[in-house]
């Protein structure tokens, strides 16, 4: 069967509960809006392929839950994602601050990596 892309982007959704994480998703991917708000659970993922310049993208999209209950299972996606989407309600000042507390998030598990992985290369 003929391979259905060029390339796979891996990205993320990360912010407070209820800043509209999956309602930018379902936006993206199927352009369609639901205003009732069920909080993901764990982690939940769509995916769009588009066409650039002849090349066929996918782009997997995960949508983590914001709450702070999950935060052991979403971290495990941090490592693999090549793109981060620090998402914020523009109506509530608090989930603008706490972007610096998600970004700081991705930098510890980041930064963990790519110590565990120039531990490797020097063994
Ligand atoms: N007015 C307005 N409401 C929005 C918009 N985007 C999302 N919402 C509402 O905000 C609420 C939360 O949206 P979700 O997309 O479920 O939020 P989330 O960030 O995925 O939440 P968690 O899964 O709990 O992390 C829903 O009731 C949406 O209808 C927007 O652009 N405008």
């Amino acid at each position: 069967m003929a391979k259905q892309y060029d390339v796979l982007f891996r990205l993320l959704l990360l912010g407070d509960s209820g800043v509209g994480k999956t309602c930018l998703l379902c936006r993206f991917t199927d352009n369609e809006f639901h205003p009732s708000h069920i909080s993901t659970i764990g982690v939940d993922f769509k995916m769009k392929t588009l066409e650039i310049d002849g090349i066929k993208v996918r782009i997997q999209i995960w949508d983590t839950a914001g709450q702070e209950r999950y935060q052991t299972i979403t971290k495990q996606y941090y490592r693999r994602a090549q793109g981060i989407f620090l998402v914020y309600d523009i109506t509530s000042e608090r989930s603008f601050q706490h972007i610096m507390k998600w970004a700081s998030d991705v930098d510890e598990v980041k930064l963990w990596s790519l110590n565990l992985s120039s531990r490797l290369f020097c063994f």
